[in-house]
């Protein structure tokens, strides 16, 4: 098994934000992860990715992991080849061809401060992809890119996670991509957390 999660509770300070999570995501498996604003979906990622540590329960994952977040985390300093080289690990003619595949193709000597929010997003998706990860965390990738985007983005998206299948985990507030990209789907609901503010 890739993933596998068993949260008992995650608190901030008083407040706990998520309690008796547990699933296991297989190496091909979409897991959606759905439920409104606020109710710990992005916490949920960072503990898996092992961005946070403080939390009570046990999370194992294995192989290589990668992660694309709500906001695109690029190095505003390195060009947009380096950004998808350094991190992906990946050689100059395939970073080319992995940027072609985004709707990139010629912007890899730019910087990202030069690409639109729309731009830096989809080289955050380029970067996880060309890593061939084994284990895919997707938070909320697809939001502020427009329709027909948000469209290429699925389809590609589709077509990746077809080939190397990795186990994943999608964060979406839209019901219509969870439906056509995950296997299964968990809606985190306030009564998963206690609010004690
Ligand atoms: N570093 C932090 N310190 C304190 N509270 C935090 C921290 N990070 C998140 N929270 C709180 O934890 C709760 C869950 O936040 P999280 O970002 O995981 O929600 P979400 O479900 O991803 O929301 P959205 O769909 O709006 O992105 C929120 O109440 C938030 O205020």
């Amino acid at each position: 098994m890739s993933l596998q999660v068993a949260i008992r509770f995650k608190r901030f300070g008083a407040a706990t934000v998520l309690r008796d999570l547990t699933f296991q995501v297989a190496r091909g498996e979409v897991l959606a992860v759905l439920g409104p604003s606020g109710v710990g979906k992005s916490t949920l990622l960072r503990l898996i990715a092992g961005l946070d540590t403080k939390f009570d329960g046990q999370i194992r994952t294995e192989g290589r992991l990668a992660m694309v977040f709500q906001e695109p985390v690029l190095m505003p300093w390195r060009s947009v080849l380096d950004n998808l080289r350094l991190t992906a690990g990946v050689e100059a003619a395939k970073a080319e061809a992995a940027l072609a595949r985004v709707g990139l193709a010629g912007k890899g000597a730019l910087f990202p401060g030069q690409l639109s929010l729309g731009q830096q997003r989809r080289l955050s998706l380029a970067r996880a992809y060309a890593a061939k990860p084994d284990i895919l965390l997707l938070d909320e990738p697809f939001v502020s890119l427009d329709e027909a985007l948000v469209t290429d983005m699925l389809a590609l998206t589709e077509s990746v996670l077809a080939e190397q299948r990795p186990a994943t985990v999608f964060v979406t507030h839209a019901r219509a991509e969870a439906d056509r990209l995950a296997t299964r789907q968990i809606v985190l609901s306030a009564q998963d957390a206690e609010q004690r503010v």
